[in-house]
């Protein structure tokens, strides 16, 4: 069978990966997690091999299915994957995974409908669709339970202290925190996203026109019938970031050169969750986490729990008036570290953040930026590696599909963009910021001394 045909060639990509996996839960004595059971944590969920062959299966499985299917059955499944959205939206809002924790045995759509007050005839339908696609589990006719993936989205709090919109609803529970935010705010604003893209003269992006309102998502976060929603949003960035492997901050620059208290800035740094890995591996160093005063007041809640002692000590402290288009209140900083920021805005409003930064900096000021870098689907000599044949050079909805998604929704909601390497490097040029280096990863690490 000759690799160069590529339907055996991502067959083979297929059953290699699964070797590798299958090889490395073996070796620790344990089989590889099922997909009929709940989720629990396991000892290689962050383990790069079985990250990497994870990624080479996604990609060859998700492209064999493209190539043996006929494309109108493609069509069939892509085109309505509005429903996907609104049954996983309408799953959260219901707390239907909650509702199924601890039974097995699954719940009787009958008895879900009666706590939920919906038709259990339709409730059946909603969740036969989600089951087909392996979220929940038809495990009799119109008796459903939770599986690894449904199991994924249960809140932290028991089912009958769950209260719709309360501000810490989706705390300690970042996929049902995602699926909100992306199938409340992001998905209505979609109503406004070919009007926005075909205006080649629009500001606003999509989530401005659908909302009727100029504040940008993070003002509109404040208002107070809003803040459930900003919570949401930070539980669902906290779990995003928790994926990235410590290593990445650690490595991402040479915090070790930095003498001893100089003074590292988190710029929009939210709760400040990067800077807990720092603090722990790199103690002679202090710390302040910049973002709007609201969202400092649930950063010192944060680290009032999780390191009080580094909060009374000084080693971290709060700005809560940290608006990065103001300027900047923090001067000649050793290091100004921006994860996740430069983003959620255009170019113009990066070049006011980067020169209000440049304006204060003193000669020997860094700025390091952990953000991602959008990969091409085809090849590219500024890009990685290039994965086996025939897959594709962002290795498809492996790497490149959770990016292209994020871009997008950066577009829908701050008519910001994920950037190219180059990208990056032309605009730390022209705000005064020279490009010292890359680290590259899941997040990049951009390093940037004044020019
Ligand atoms: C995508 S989040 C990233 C948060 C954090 N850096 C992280 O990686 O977890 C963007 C952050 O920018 C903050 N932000 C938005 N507008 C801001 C402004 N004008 N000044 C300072 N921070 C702002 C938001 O409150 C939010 O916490």
């Amino acid at each position: 069978m000759s690799n160069d045909n590529p339907l055996f060639a991502l067959a083979a990509i297929i059953s290699s990966g699964v070797h590798t996996l299958n090889d490395a839960y073996s070796q620790r004595g344990h089989s590889f997690p099922s997909l009929t059971e709940p989720f629990r944590p396991g000892p290689l969920d962050d383990d790069k091999d079985v990250a990497d062959a994870t990624h080479l299966i996604v990609a060859a499985a998700h492209q064999i299915i493209a190539t043996v299917r006929k494309p109108m059955d493609t069509f069939l499944d892509y085109a309505p994957a509005m429903y996907m959205s609104r049954t996983l939206g309408f799953a959260d809002e219901m707390n239907i995974a909650d509702l199924l924790k601890d039974k097995p045995e699954g719940m009787h759509v009958d008895d879900i409908g009666a706590k939920i007050d919906v038709d259990s005839v339709t409730l059946a339908r909603i969740l036969r669709y989600l089951a087909t696609r392996h979220v929940f589990r038809e495990v009799a006719p119109n008796v459903f339970a939770n599986n690894r993936l449904s199991s994924f989205m249960e809140k932290v709090h028991p089912i009958e202290e769950i209260k719709p919109k309360s501000l810490t609803l989706y705390d300690g529970a970042p996929a049902a925190a995602f699926v909100g935010h992306a199938t409340d705010e992001t998905f209505k604003s979609l109503d406004n996203f070919s009007s926005f893209v075909r205006d080649r003269k629009a500001k606003d992006p999509p989530f401005k026109l659908t909302f009727k309102t100029q504040k940008t998502l993070w003002q509109w976060y404040e208002e107070p019938d809003n803040q459930w929603r900003g919570r949401r949003f930070a539980a669902a960035m906290k779990g995003f970031g928790d994926h990235i492997p410590s290593s990445a901050y650690i490595e991402g620059f040479d915090w070790q050169s930095l003498k001893p208290d100089s003074v590292v800035v988190d710029v929009g740094g939210s709760l400040g969750t990067a800077m807990l890995v720092l603090v722990n591996a790199f103690p002679h160093l202090k710390f302040v986490v910049q973002d709007l005063e609201p969202v400092i007041v649930d950063a010192r809640k944060f680290w009032d729990e999780k390191a009080p002692e580094l909060v009374s000590s000084g080693q971290v402290s709060f700005q809560g008036a940290g608006n990065f288009f103001e300027p900047q209140v923090s001067k000649q900083t050793d290091v100004y570290f921006l994860r996740l920021v430069l983003h959620d805005w255009p170019d113009s409003a990066n070049e006011k953040i980067l020169n209000n930064l440049r304006a204060v900096a003193a000669p020997h000021t860094k700025i390091v930026i952990f953000d991602t870098i959008m990969p091409l689907a085809c090849p590219d000599e500024a890009g990685p590696p290039p994965p086996p044949f025939p897959l594709l050079a962002n290795l498809g909805l492996a790497v490149g599909g959770f990016l292209t998604m994020l871009d997008l929704q950066m577009l829908t909601s701050f008519n910001g963009q994920e950037r190219t390497f180059t990208q990056f490097v032309e605009l730390g040029a022209r705000t005064g910021w020279k490009f010292e280096g890359v680290k590259p990863g899941m997040l990049s690490a951009f390093v940037f001394s004044t020019a």
